[in-house]
């Protein structure tokens, strides 16, 4: 599959963070598939990224031409596609992706999170949506959507909509086990075309 990460950006955070986007990255390609990220060098999105390719991983960036600007984009990327906004950029994660990753990050990450959820919540696409959250960063967010739940603002389909883990195992397994369409391999497309 092709698994899009999103993640932080932030050059504050514990170690622990860019630790597990390390995790995330070696299991990733240990697992066969292709990372789909931002495609920027920093934080935790630097960290899934060069974690990726060093298992053997293939990685696919997508960054806007502001942030290959200032010289975060990550050249090393297999592929890298220079978007002329955020919103493109967004929408081509989104078309390259058969399955969502998210994992702690900041207001960046949310409004990620939240375009690819609320597109599954409204039916406009399938895609297995997971969050991984090993401390609880999002534990208030998830109590805030039980609240809209219950005060009658959002679907009943909601948390069908997303699943919550905290281990880079569990979170792995469900996103296996939930994908329903999966591209064939770098190496099937070539044996197919001869
Ligand atoms: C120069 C530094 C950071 C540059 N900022 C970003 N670089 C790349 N991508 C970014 C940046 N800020 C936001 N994004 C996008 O949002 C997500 C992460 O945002 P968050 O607020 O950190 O959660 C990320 O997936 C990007 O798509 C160093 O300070």
């Amino acid at each position: 599959m092709n698994i899009c990460v999103f993640c932080a950006s932030s050059l504050k955070i514990d170690e622990k963070y860019l630790e597990l986007a390390t995790e995330v990255g070696a299991e990733l390609a240990q697992r066969g598939h292709t990372l789909v990220s931002g495609g920027a060098t920093v934080s935790c999105m630097g960290a899934v990224t060069t974690a990726t390719r060093a298992s053997g991983g293939r990685t696919i960036g997508v960054i806007p031409q502001v942030l290959v600007d200032i010289e975060i984009a990550d050249t090393d990327s297999d592929e890298l596609i220079v978007t002329t906004g955020m919103r493109e950029r967004k929408a081509i994660m989104d078309e390259r992706s058969d399955a969502f990753l998210v994992l702690p990050g900041g207001i960046g990450t949310l409004e990620e999170l939240f375009e690819i959820w609320t597109a599954r919540v409204l039916g406009i696409h399938d895609r297995p949506l997971v969050i991984l959250d090993p401390w609880g960063l999002y534990t208030p967010l998830r109590q805030l959507v039980e609240n809209m739940y219950e005060a009658g603002f959002t679907r009943a389909n909601v948390f069908d909509a997303i699943s919550w883990t905290s281990t880079v195992e569990e979170a792995f397994a469900h996103l296996e086990a939930t994908a329903k369409h999966v591209r064939p391999s770098v190496e099937e497309l070539g044996e197919s075309t001869g």
